[in-house]
């Protein structure tokens, strides 16, 4: 029987600018209705770091040097990131659909996600956006705009903004219609746009959500059967990228923490991925989270390959 799925979409689905997402999307779109052909029910958060920063920064060359355009808050920009991304994703997977005859159809939810603004992370920006520059471009910069910069894993520096932990996803009662309904829906994208409640009402804040954890937010408030982390790695490993490296094909909650303890999980890279899956294994009694690539979702549904994390 088919089961309900919420996929997070890592940033080998899009790519880096339009013309490689547009390519890229197409074969996302069909891991994506590979699952839907098995019977699932799939649900789809996606990431936005490179988008929300190219946007960002565009916008911000264009008014304050290029073309003298308006001012273009962040959280607009994190929107128009979501709104970009859908719409390739959602033409790809409707294109799918229709060439495996299959009667359904795909839309993109603009979705708000409330923060909470005394949340640490607004005080120790963490989120990497946009693209990577050398030491003395970020010194530049970081001087011109004040971005705060951090250097990535020896592949360059990248800006990063605060990222708070998602509360509550606004749209939800929606997305649970469509969802209901049979419909493939595009939610939380770039892990929603971040909101604060205040006494005039909802207010974007300038920052970006993690896509892992508000994805696990959405499998959980939609009782999804299980959680589905899609990256560029097959499994997840132990001593990664040591001579050492084991690749685990299950692994429990305990066995997870311990292994964060341990430090195996590069923060900012994996160990995200491994906490969205232990807040949603925890909190969902029958709840299964899987991380694995893109290319063999299909294979990881199948018991083929992937991480299972459980309790
Ligand atoms: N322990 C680990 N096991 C597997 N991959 C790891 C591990 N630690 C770090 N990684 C790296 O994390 C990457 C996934 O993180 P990231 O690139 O941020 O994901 P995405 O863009 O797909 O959300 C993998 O492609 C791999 O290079
Ligand atoms: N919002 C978000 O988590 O984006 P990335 O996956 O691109 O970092």
């Amino acid at each position: 029987m088919g089961k309900r799925l919420v996929i997070a979409l890592g940033g080998n689905a899009l790519g880096n600018n339009p013309e490689e997402q547009l390519q890229l999307v197409k074969e996302t779109a069909k891991s994506v209705v590979d699952l839907v052909k098995d019977g699932n029910d799939v649900i789809i958060g996606h990431g936005n770091g490179p988008q929300v920063g190219m946007i960002n920064l565009a916008m911000d060359f264009s008014a304050n040097g290029g073309a003298g355009t308006p001012s273009m808050p962040f959280p607009e920009c994190g929107a128009m990131s979501q709104g970009y991304i859908g719409y390739h994703l959602q033409q790809a997977i409707q294109e799918e659909l229709k060439k495996a005859g299959i009667d359904k159809e795909c839309a993109s939810i603009i979705t708000q996600v409330v923060v909470d603004e005394k949340d640490p992370a607004f005080e120790k920006p963490s989120k990497p956006v946009g693209m990577f520059y050398s030491k003395e471009e970020a010194e530049k910069i970081q001087k011109e705009k004040g971005f705060t910069f951090v250097e990535d894993a020896g592949r360059g520096y990248r800006r990063v903004v605060p990222s708070p932990k998602p509360q509550r996803i606004v749209e939800l009662n929606v997305v649970n219609q469509l969802v209901g309904h049979g419909n493939v829906v595009i939610t939380v994208g770039g892990g929603g746009i971040p909101v604060i409640e205040t006494e005039e009402g909802l207010k974007g804040v300038a920052s970006v959500i993690d896509k892992d954890r508000s994805s696990a937010k959405l499998a959980m408030d939609l009782k999804a059967d299980m959680l589905v982390i899609l990256t560029a790695v097959d499994r997840v490993c132990i001593n990664f990228n040591k001579p050492d490296q084991k690749s685990i094909a299950e692994m429990t909650v305990e066995d997870a923490k311990q292994y964060i303890k341990e430090g195996h999980f590069a923060p900012g890279s994996m160990l995200p991925k491994v906490e969205a899956c232990l807040d949603f294994v925890e909190n969902n009694p029958n709840g299964v989270a899987l991380i694995t690539s893109l290319e063999k979702a299909k294979e990881a549904l199948h018991g083929e390959t992937g991480t299972i994390i459980k309790k």
